[in-house]
């Protein structure tokens, strides 16, 4: 079980520049037009009683109420994530999460999979640093992480990254801090955002969107992979253009009836937005729902905070079943395409999600898979971004946790772990060594190992074969099945 200690609240999103250019979709259309939204914030692997200041990373899930349905965006406070093979998804959590044996929070399993995953260790150069404490939920930045795609009236589409910007700015807590907040205020976040909203204070977050034309998106010209969510977008290549503000004004009046059992899925689109080629997106878009039919129940859409109420002709897909008290398609057909005239819709033939292309998989060819260029980007934000502060602090709570494994494979985990961090950078590396307490190998093992330290556990078959690659663009002679 995952994000179960969060908490969120009511307000709009207001579209304050035209992208009308970019997408269809009708909530993004008018500049001034405002979309009533839910947003709940949580810590990932953190149970639900556990203090909300712990180091971890923030669910960062905003439901819009559209009128063409709800849109949810599911991201995070990191821009990335840990892996990009959507299976090894669960192994991610279950590495962050408790033993099964004795239910203690298990280090040796964090480091061990952070050690054996080059790919992850972007995102884990983020969790050990500051950004894993962040102060409260309202000065963190939201991300949408995957590429999504953005498609006009003409039917032309760019990908796009989402980036909501703290207006208060951002904060985060030491280390030390936090550990002492968790102690003093086991739900300082949780309620930071309920005290801000009650005094009447909005809490506010610009929009963002990096767009990308497909025809540039080729990672062989680029130098990374635009649909591996292990990765970011240079901002210096594809700048952040506003387009909104997210505003959040009202509070929950039941905790449960609105908090806990929002249900928020990747899947949940409206026309005009639409996946990328990217697995792990793809993945999200269909087993979100399987938990909340688990969690909550079939009929998750009648709860109050998960309800389309703003669609226009609000006409459910779960037809029948527990739970159910609406009006059954209320006359109309239950399936699409069909030769009635729509009740509510009399003017449009078109199915309530029509996708732009069939482009919407991909080989397993993931394109940095076995290759250094793996690390570039934690290298550029280990060596170009954090400051030297930013840099001192990781250096130390990287070696305090460290120095907390206990099984009889620490050692080889430690080594591991710090030959992923030397092909990011040798003095990250050679930092956190220093620190660690008590070393049982020598820096010079460290070192041998990273020199193929970007192979551990790649599958041969994952390896980019001979000039396959994803692009893009449809390639003219389509994919198997599409020549
Ligand atoms: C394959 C990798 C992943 C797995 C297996 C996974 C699994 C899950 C599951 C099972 C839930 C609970 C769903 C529910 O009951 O409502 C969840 C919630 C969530 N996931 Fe993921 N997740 C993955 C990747 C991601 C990524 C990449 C992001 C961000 C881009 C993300 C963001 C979230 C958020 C924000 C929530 C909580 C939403 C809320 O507040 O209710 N997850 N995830």
């Amino acid at each position: 079980m995952v994000h179960p200690c969060g908490s969120g609240a009511f307000g709009y999103f207001e579209v304050t520049k035209d992208v009308s250019n970019l997408t269809k979709a009708d909530f993004l259309t008018t500049v001034g037009e405002k979309t009533p939204v839910f947003v709940r914030f949580s810590t990932v692997t953190l149970g639900r009683e556990f203090p909300d200041e712990a180091r971890n990373p923030r669910g960062f899930a905003i439901k819009f109420y559209t009128q063409e349905g709800n849109y949810d965006i599911v991201g995070l406070n990191f821009p990335v994530f840990f892996c990009r093979d959507p299976i090894q998804g669960p192994d991610v959590i279950r590495s962050q999460y408790r033993a099964p044996n004795n239910f203690l929070f298990d280090w040796d399993a964090c480091f061990d999979l952070l050690a054996n995953v080059p790919e992850s260790n972007h995102a884990g150069l983020m969790f050990f640093s500051d950004h894993g404490t962040p102060v409260g939920w309202k000065h963190n930045n939201g991300y949408g992480c995957h590429t999504f795609k953005w498609v006009n009236g003409n039917g032309e589409f760019v990908y796009i990254k989402y980036h909501f910007m703290a207006k208060h700015g951002t904060k985060q807590f030491t280390d030390e801090e936090a550990v002492k907040m968790c102690g003093e205020d086991p739900d300082y976040s949780k309620r930071e955002l309920w005290e801000t909203i009650e005094a009447g204070q909005e809490v506010e977050w610009t929009a963002y969107v990096q767009v990308m034309k497909p025809e540039d998106a080729d990672p062989d010209k680029l130098g990374f992979d635009p649909f591996d969510v292990t990765k970011v977008w240079p901002r210096s290549q594809f700048p952040m253009q506003e387009f909104g503000r997210l505003v959040l004004n009202k509070n929950p009046e039941d905790f449960v009836r609105d908090v806990e059992q929002a249900a928020f899925s990747p899947g949940s689109l409206v026309p005009g937005i639409e996946d990328s080629p990217d697995p792990l997106l793809q993945f999200r878009m269909f087993f979100y729902r399987d938990a909340q039919y688990h969690r909550i129940g079939v009929n998750l859409h009648q709860i109050p905070v998960n309800c389309p109420f703003m669609a226009k002709s609000y006409a459910s897909l779960n037809f029948d079943g527990p739970m159910r008290a609406d009006a059954n398609h209320a006359g109309n057909r239950q399936y699409v395409p069909n030769s009635f005239q729509h009740k509510f819709r009399p003017d449009t033939a078109e199915a309530p999600y029509a996708l732009n292309d069939n482009v919407v998989s991909r080989k397993s060819h993931f394109w940095h898979e076995g290759k250094k260029n793996d690390y570039d980007q934690a290298r550029e934000l280990w060596q170009r971004v954090m400051s030297p502060q930013e840099k001192a602090n990781t250096l130390k709570n990287t070696a305090k946790y460290l120095g907390k494994l206990r099984t009889d494979r620490a050692a080889e985990i430690q080594k591991k772990y710090l030959a992923q961090l030397y092909n990011i950078s040798p003095d990250y590396s050679q930092g956190v060594y220093e620190l660690l307490e008590p070393k049982n190998f020598v820096f010079g093992e460290v070192e041998k190992l990273a020199a193929d330290a970007q192979l551990y556990y790649r599958e041969k078959k994952f390896l980019p074969s001979n000039g396959e690659k994803l692009v893009g663009k449809v390639p003219p002679a389509g994919f198997g099945y599409n020549v």
